[in-house]
C-alpha cells in the first residue's frame, strides 16, 4: 500500500497531510488532514457495516501486546486530521484488511472507496478509556462494494455456497465439471436461476461438420521437456507455450497455440495440454443490473492462467444467416485473426511462418475472408456463455488446436490477461468493428456497452 501510493506508512490506521506540508494544494486547509484509514479489525472499539463505519482514533492501543485499549486517546495527530477532514468535507480512502487463513501472505488489503467523516464524538470505550469514534459514510455513485462478500483465504473466497446471497443455484453445470458453478441473483424479484439451455462440458459437433482426422503427434514419453526434440514444440516455434506454474500458464497470446493431441506419446499431465485440463478455478454465475448474467471468479487466478473454454455446437456460420437473435455465437476467426483480415489485430508471433506441412496444406485451402465455422452456445453451452464483454478485459481469446490442425475449427480457450482478484467480473473482448451489426432490413444495429472501463467505447457494436 505504501509502495502503490494508497497509504503512506506502515504501521499507523490513519495516514494524513501533517501541520508542516507547505504544498500549495493544501494552503487553504487546516492542516492535518486525513487521506486514507486503513480497517484491519486491530480496535476492539470499531464497528464495520461496509457502506457505514465507526472507526476508532488512534492511540492509547497495546499494538504489541493484546491489542486491547490500555490508555485515554488524545485530539491529535490521526485523530485530529479525521476531525478536519470532517469539518472541511474532504474525503477519505477507506482501505480493509482481510485475514488469509493460508499461505505466506498473512493479509490482504482491498481499497474500498472513497468515504465521508459525517460525526465525530467522544466515548468510553470497550476496555473503560477514552476514545474517539468517527462515522465514515461511503460516498454513493462509486462502483459497488464487493467487501463484504470477499473473505480471503489465501488468494480464495471461500468455496462454500450456502452462505453467498441470492443464491438461485447451487451448480449450473449438475456436477459435469471438476468444480460446481453456482448462480446468484440479488437484482430480480422474484430471483430467477438461469434458464434456457442445457449445460454441456464439451463441444458437440453438428451434424453436418466433419471434424478433421487426428494430426500427427511427438514422440515424447510422459511429460514434454525437450523443445528441441518434440514435434509440437516445433510446431510452436521451437518452445513450448505454457510455464509450468500453477498447473501450466500461457506466456503470451499467440496466433495459435499448439497442444499434443491423442497421437502424442506424452501422458495427460504434460503441460503442453494445459487447456485440457478441466476448469481449475471456482466460477460463479451471477446477474448484475444491466448486462444479464456475468461470470466472476471466487478465486484468484494468475495472469496467463487458462480459465475455459468456449463451449457449444460447432456448426457452419452459413447455416446461422436465418437465425437471428442468438447472443451466444462466437466465430472461429483464427485464421482471420493470423491474417489481419477485417479489422482484426494481429498478433505478435507469425506461427504462419512455422505451420507443419500438415498444417500448411490445410492453410492453402483457407480463401474465405469470413469465418466458415462457429461455436453456437445459444440453446447448449458451458459457463462461458455468460461471460460478458469488456473494453478493458481481464481475459483474452486463444485459439488452440490438439487433436487437428484445422485453424477453422480450432478450440476457442479464455485466458486470464491479468492477475484477477476474487469476484471481479470476467469479460473478454467480443471484438466487434463498430457498425459491422447489420439488420434485414440492411440498417446498422447498435448495440449499448455497460462494461464500466474507464476506456469503455460505448458501444458493442
Ligand atoms: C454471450 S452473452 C453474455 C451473457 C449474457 N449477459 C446473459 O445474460 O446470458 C452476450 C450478450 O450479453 C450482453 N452483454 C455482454 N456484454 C455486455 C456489455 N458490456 N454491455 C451490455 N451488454 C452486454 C449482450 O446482450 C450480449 O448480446
Amino acid at each position: 500500500m505504501v509502495a502503490v501510493g494508497l497509504h503512506g506508512l506502515w504501521l499507523s490506521g490513519i495516514d494524513y497531510i501533517g501541520e508542516s506540508c507547505k504544498m500549495k494544494e493544501y494552503r487553504n486547509f487546516t492542516l492535518p488532514l486525513a487521506v486514507s484509514i486503513v480497517l484491519s479489525g486491530q480496535y476492539e472499539d470499531d464497528v464495520d457495516n461496509s457502506e457505514e463505519v465507526v472507526y476508532t482514533g488512534q492511540g492509547g492501543n497495546d499494538l504489541l501486546g493484546n491489542k486491547r485499549q490500555i490508555k485515554d486517546q488524545v485530539m491529535c495527530r490521526g485523530n485530529l486530521a479525521l476531525k478536519n477532514s470532517m469539518d472541511q468535507d474532504v474525503s477519505v480512502r477507506v482501505i480493509r484488511g482481510h485475514k488469509c487463513a493460508s499461505g505466506n501472505i498473512r493479509k490482504v488489503y482491498t481499497y474500498d472507496g472513497l468515504y465521508k467523516v459525517d460525526h465525530y464524538w467522544k466515548e468510553r470505550g470497550v476496555a473503560g478509556f477514552i476514545v474517539f469514534k468517527y462515522r465514515l459514510k461511503r460516498i454513493e455513485g462509486q462502483p459497488k462494494l464487493l467487501t463484504n462478500l470477499v473473505s480471503f483465504a489465501r488468494q480464495q473466497v471461500s468455496r462454500g455456497h450456502s452462505e453467498s446471497d441470492g443464491l438461485v443455484c447451487k451448480d449450473i453445470c449438475g456436477g459435469q465439471e471438476n468444480l460446481c458453478i453456482p448462480a446468484s441473483n440479488e437484482n430480480d424479484v422474484p430471483p430467477v436461476a438461469p434458464s434456457g439451455f442445457e449445460y454441456i462440458k464439451s463441444i458437440k459437433v453438428a451434424h453436418n461438420v466433419t471434424m478433421p482426422p487426428n494430426a500427427p503427434g511427438c514422440n515424447c514419453k510422459g511429460k514434454c521437456t525437450n523443445a528441441e526434440k518434440c514435434y509440437c514444440a516445433r510446431l510452436n516455434g521451437g518452445d513450448f507455450p505454457y510455464v509450468r506454474q500453477d498447473g501450466g500458464r500461457l506466456v503470451e497470446p499467440r496466433d495459435v497455440v499448439y497442444e499434443c493431441g491423442p497421437r502424442c506419446g506424452c501422458g495427460p499431465n504434460c503441460v503442453n495440454r494445459t487447456s485440457q485440463q478441466g476448469m481449475k478455478y471456482q466460477l460463479e454465475v451471477y446477474r448484475t443490473e444491466n448486462k444479464g448474467w456475468a461470470v466472476r471468479s471466487r478465486d484468484f487466478i494468475p495472469s496467463g492462467a487458462p480459465v475455459c473454454e468456449y463451449v457449444g455446437i460447432l456448426r457452419k456460420n452459413c447455416e446461422l444467416d436465418s437465425v437471428s437473435g442468438n447472443d451466444y455465437i462466437f466465430d472461429i476467426d483464427c485464421w482471420q485473426t493470423i491474417n489481419g483480415i477485417g479489422g482484426r489485430e494481429r498478433r505478435s508471433c507469425d506461427a504462419s511462418t512455422r505451420l507443419s506441412n500438415h498444417a500448411k496444406e490445410i492453410y492453402d485451402q483457407i480463401s474465405e475472408s469470413e469465418p466458415e465455422f462457429c461455436i453456437d452456445a445459444g440453446a447448449s453451452g458451458n459457463v462461458s456463455r455468460f461471460i460478458n464483454h469488456g473494453c478493458e478485459p481481464n481475459l483474452f481469446v486463444q485459439c488452440v488446436l490438439s487433436s487437428h490442425h484445422d485453424v477453422r475449427l480450432a478450440r476457442v480457450m479464455l485466458f486470464a490477461a491479468d492477475d484477477i482478484v476474487p469476484m471481479q467480473e470476467l469479460t473478454y473482448d467480443y471484438g466487434y468493428e463498430l457498425d459491422s451489426v447489420i439488420g434485414p432490413d440492411g440498417k446498422i444495429i447498435t448495440m449499448p456497452c455497460y462494461c464500466g472501463a474507464g476506456d469503455c467505447r460505448k458501444r458493442l457494436y
